[in-house]
C-alpha cells in the first residue's frame, strides 16, 4: 500500500535505523509498501524510515520508464568502497519537498547488502546509482542530505519547514 511519507521537521528522520535482520514476511511487506510509495511520489529511491519504520531498508529504481521498471531491494546496505574522484549532483528529497541543493559524493562507490532472497550481494555502482544510494544510506543513518550544505543554506530550509509544520500547512 502506498504509505504516507514522512516529512521534515519530523524529528524520526534523525533516527539511526536499525539491522533489518532476516528476510520474513513483513520485510517483503515493507519491501512492497515501499516501492508503491516510491513509485506514486515518484521517487528514484525510498529509505523504511521515510514510511515511518527505523530498518535498514532501501529500495531503489532508476529507470526512467515506467514500463520497463527495475525495482532493486537493499537490505543492511554498506558503503565498502569509494571512488577518489566526486560527483556534484542537484538532489531533492521525498522528505523535503519542494527544496533542491548541489551536494558533492563520490562518483562511484562499491556495495554489499542482502538481497530478498536473503543472498549477500556486492555491486559497483556510478552516476545516478551511486548518488541515490549514498543518499538513502545517510537516512538510514539520520543524516539528511541538507546536512551536506552549507549551515547558512540548512538553517533556512529548516526554519522554513518549521513554520510550516506548526501553522499545520504544507511546507
Ligand atoms: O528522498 C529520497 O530518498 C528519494 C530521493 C532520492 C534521490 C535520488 C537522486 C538524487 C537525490 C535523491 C528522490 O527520489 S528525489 C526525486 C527524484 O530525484 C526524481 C523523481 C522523479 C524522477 C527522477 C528523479
Ligand atoms: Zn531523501
Amino acid at each position: 500500500a502506498v504509505r504516507p511519507l514522512v516529512i521534515l521537521p519530523d524529528s524520526r528522520l534523525r533516527l539511526r535505523s536499525e539491522p533489518a535482520g532476516p528476510v520474513t514476511d513483513e520485510i517483503r511487506k515493507l519491501a512492497a509498501d515501499m516501492l508503491e510509495t516510491m513509485y506514486d511520489a515518484p521517487g528514484v529511491g525510498l529509505a523504511a524510515i521515510q514510511i515511518g519504520v527505523p530498518k535498514r531498508v532501501v529500495t531503489i529504481d532508476t529507470s526512467k520508464d515506467e514500463n520497463a521498471r527495475e525495482p532493486r531491494v537493499f537490505l543492511d546496505p554498506e558503503i565498502v568502497w569509494s571512488s577518489e574522484e566526486k560527483r556534484v549532483y542537484d538532489e531533492g528529497c521525498l522528505s523535503i519537498p519542494e527544496f533542491y541543493g548541489e551536494v558533492e559524493r563520490p562518483d562511484r562507490v562499491r556495495v554489499r547488502f542482502r538481497d530478498l532472497d536473503g543472498k549477500e550481494q556486492e555491486i559497483e555502482a556510478d552516476g545516478l546509482l551511486a548518488t541515490c544510494i549514498q543518499h538513502e544510506i545517510d537516512h538510514l543513518n539520520g543524516v539528511l542530505f541538507i546536512d551536506h550544505l552549507s549551515k547558512l543554506k540548512r538553517d533556512r530550509v529548516v526554519k522554513k519547514f518549521a513554520k510550516a509544520a506548526k501553522r499545520g500547512e504544507a511546507a
